[in-house]
């Protein structure tokens, strides 16, 4: 066996918090049998397979790089990775594509000692596979070929890819100098702030990204770190207002209960979490947090996130606004609607919560109720002013919700965007950069929606891009220099996003209208049953079965309207289209906008009036954004006894001016979709990799229960299997290891 580097005495890495540790129960796993996650149909004869392959192969010999193993196949592989992992050692090579077993435990593999052995690798080979040196490798090309290059983590939800990232940018902030000198530290110190809006506890992981993230680190023709950018893409906003079983919400509603001062909580109307609808889950009525511990610890993630927003720039006003906000989140999803009793329209049950609201935001109080009660609508280009629905009121309460927070969300990113430029090194266009991409991994819960899809539907992508790079450009290459080769198979996931994207989910030019004679995707179709005021989420499963039924990758559950399956490249999955085309509508009716762009907080105001980009975030728009200018200045006025009937009335005076109700489904002005945010967002970070030379590590996940030294063969099996691992190292092993353009061979 290789000899794993490590050191003796070495101080405990300090890259991340012991949350490892978390000794907290974490949610029920029982729905997440490690078996379920084999590729159906392959579970027995590979589980027998594998009990046989385990002897065969105890003897192998452990391996810096897999592609150089003597005896390669899938058996094999899995039993050197397995061997490693028992010695603690985490991180394989296949050629250029680092492997990465999560340990879920600390290691002591990161600290300044890995720093300084992992600078200026002149021999692979004479260390153990680290992370570090793929990032100094990606470090070293950009210097020596001034092309950007780009680092691309993946693997399941919960495999490590945003430690992974974490460890990428600070092994770079050692390798490479600043133009400033405390840049370096911003860049690594912004995690936590972005980890507290934008992560929240799953089923598979207590931490798990709830948006995409591509970080880019700009450097100056000598090398020297200038500035960093991290582009955020698909916050899942859908969060903020529903929590599927044994899920939290995003960390920092669960901070602010556990962190802010009794006092200061009351000056935000905030006082038991559990009075809040979307804090509370079936399974946690006794309280939202897992206990003493886990109070604590979100207690001091509060006093840390705090530090940063002051580190970073925020003013005690902008920490205010922030608050604000989200207490203008927690109250307004705390809404409830009722029928009238004549059943036009509906009346708010009680108008605390309203009263808050309008309070929080600064907003009048009878528009907003109003405008929670009407909607506006235009028919025969003339607007009506129209009476919501049970079901209408509803969608548009919790589409309040989504909206502030995401666009919070956004603004925090563009402040934390806005400390990490160096300023006086002018533009950072034309400059070189390494970009490291870290998307929510692939999800398989028992309970999946549009979220999942779309998640998934970008780890097609992601693969589909990995594919083309690793195996489908090496041997076009081959084949056009005339070099003697035989084709390696691989399984190539083409087919599942023409499925989902059409044509051009593979690259080619988006059509506007769609071709004549070309079968319709599933997102094309989600947009059309979007915009039509009579479809349903049952009619849209209708539709696709109409379209796409005969589809390899895609079939009907019996006996369940909503159910559909779909097979993707890492797995089966069952989706439920309940709620789809609510929430890729994701619409704010025009009059609430309209009455939160009104708001006299000037924050509030900017907050709402900026236009998203066609990525559907506001981080990187130009509008202007007054930050915390306006002193927040609530809790003082709202009273429990200020209960009234102010929506009784304002109901009543809809109905006396003759407001007609809205034909069921009616739909406002289009608007734009999430699938189309969320192709749009494809597209960018496709032509951001495609400009790019990439590195890949790959994530793994050993067990489905974040417990350390557990491995398990199947799930192990899965990820190694349709990652193409098997044939990334035949290809790594009959290829050639360098490639170097002959402009580039001669300069050197
Ligand atoms: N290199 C590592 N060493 C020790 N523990 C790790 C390492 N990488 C990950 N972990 C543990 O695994 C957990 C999950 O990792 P991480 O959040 O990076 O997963 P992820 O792939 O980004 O998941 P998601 O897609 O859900 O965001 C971490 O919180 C940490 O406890």
């Amino acid at each position: 066996m290789n000899k794993n580097v490590r050191f003796q005495g070495e101080p405990t890495p300090d890259y991340y918090e012991p949350e490892i540790d978390y000794e907290e129960p974490v949610p029920d796993y029982d729905n997440y049998d490690d078996n379920d996650n084999m590729p159906l149909g392959a579970t027995a004869a590979a589980a027998q397979d594998t009990g046989t392959l385990r002897q065969m192969s105890r003897s192998a010999d452990t391996e810096h790089d897999l592609s150089a193993m003597e005896n390669l196949n899938e058996a094999s592989i899995l039993r050197v990775l397995e061997e490693r992992f028992s010695h603690d050692v985490i991180q394989t090579y296949i050629g250029d594509v680092l492997i990465v077993i999560n340990p879920y435990k600390k290691l002591d593999l990161y600290g300044e000692r890995y720093h300084e052995m992992y600078k200026f690798v002149n021999r692979r080979a004479d260390l153990e596979p680290h992370i570090y040196w793929t990032v100094d490798h990606a470090y070293r090309r950009m210097v020596d070929s001034t092309a950007n290059q780009v680092i691309l983590i993946s693997g399941e939800s919960g495999a490590g890819k945003t430690e992974s990232t974490k460890l990428v940018v600070k092994h770079l902030t050692h390798i490479c100098q600043s133009t400033v000198s405390d840049l370096h530290d911003r860049i690594v110190k912004v995690n936590p702030l972005l980890e507290a809006f934008g992560n929240a506890q799953t089923v598979m992981n207590h931490n798990s990204s709830r948006f995409g993230k591509f970080v880019e680190l700009v450097f100056n023709g000598n090398g020297q770190m200038k500035g960093a950018c991290i582009y955020d893409y698909l916050l899942e906003k859908s969060r903020v207002v529903h929590l599927g079983p044994h899920e939290r919400n995003f960390h920092v509603f669960y901070y602010m209960f556990a962190g802010m001062p009794a006092e200061t909580l009351r000056y935000y109307y905030l006082e038991d979490p559990m009075a809040h609808r979307i804090l509370k889950s079936e399974d946690n009525q006794k309280g939202v947090f897992f206990g003493e511990y886990d109070k604590e610890r979100c207690a001091q993630m509060f006093h840390d996130m705090e530090s940063i927003m002051e580190e970073v720039g925020f003013t005690k006003d902008d920490i205010a606004t922030v608050y604000t906000c989200l207490a203008a989140v927690l109250f307004i999803t705390n809404v409830e609607f009722q029928p009238e009793d004549d059943d036009i329209g509906v009346i708010i049950m009680d108008d605390y919560p309203v009263n808050i609201v309008a309070d929080l935001l600064t907003i009048d109080i009878s528009k907003l109720t109003t405008a929670l009660l009407s909607r506006t609508c235009v028919v025969n280009d003339e607007d009506i002013v129209a009476l919501k629905t049970l079901e209408q009121a509803n969608d548009e309460r919790d589409a309040i919700a989504k909206s502030l927070y995401s666009r919070l969300f956004g603004w925090i990113v563009r402040q934390v965007n806005t400390n990490l430029m160096d300023t006086s090194q002018g533009s950072l266009s034309g400059s070189n950069t390494i970009g490291i991409l870290d998307l929510s991994g692939f999800e398989n819960f028992s309970d999946n929606s549009f979220e999942q899809l779309c998640i998934n539907v970008a780890n097609e992508k992601l693969q589909y891009f990995f594919n083309t790079f690793i195996f489908a450009t090496e041997q076009a290459i081959y084949a056009e220099e005339g070099i003697d080769w035989s084709q390696i198979e691989f399984r190539n996931n083409e087919d599942i996003l023409r499925l989902f994207l059409g044509e051009e989910g593979v690259g080619q030019t988006r059509h506007k209208k769609m071709a004549f004679g070309r079968q319709p995707d599933m997102f094309t179709i989600i947009d059309d049953e979007s915009k039509s005021p009579r479809a349903t989420d049952a009619s849209l499963v209708l539709n696709w079965n109409k379209n796409i039924g005969t589809h390899q990758h895609f079939r009907l559950l019996d006996g369940d309207e909503l159910a559909f399956i779909i097979s993707h490249f890492a797995d089966e999955v069952l989706y439920n289209a309940s709620n789809f085309l609510e929430k890729n509508r994701d619409r704010l009716g025009n009059n609430l906008m309209n009455v939160l762009q009104k708001s006299e907080n000037d924050f509030i105001k900017d907050l709402f009036k900026a236009e998203l980009t066609d990525t559907g975030v506001l981080s990187r728009t130009k509008s202007r954004i007054r930050s915390g200018s306006t002193r927040v200045q609530c809790g003082r006025s709202v009273r429990r006894r200020d209960r009234g009937s102010i929506s009784t009335d304002t109901v009543r005076r809809l109905k006396t001016r003759g407001k007609r109700q809205l034909p069921s489904g009616a739909v406002q002005k289009a608007q734009t979709t999430v699938s189309q945010h969320f192709r749009t967002s494809l597209d960018e970070l496709m032509k951001k990799m495609n400009n790019a030379q990439p590195l890949f590590v790959r994530c793994i996940k050993p067990n489905n229960h974040q417990e350390p030294d557990k491995w398990k063969d199947n799930l192990v099996q899965r990820q190694l299997q349709y990652s193409g691992v098997l044939q990334i190292a035949k290809i790594a092993r009959l290829g050639y290891p360098v490639r170097m353009a002959f402009s580039n061979f001669y300069k050197r």
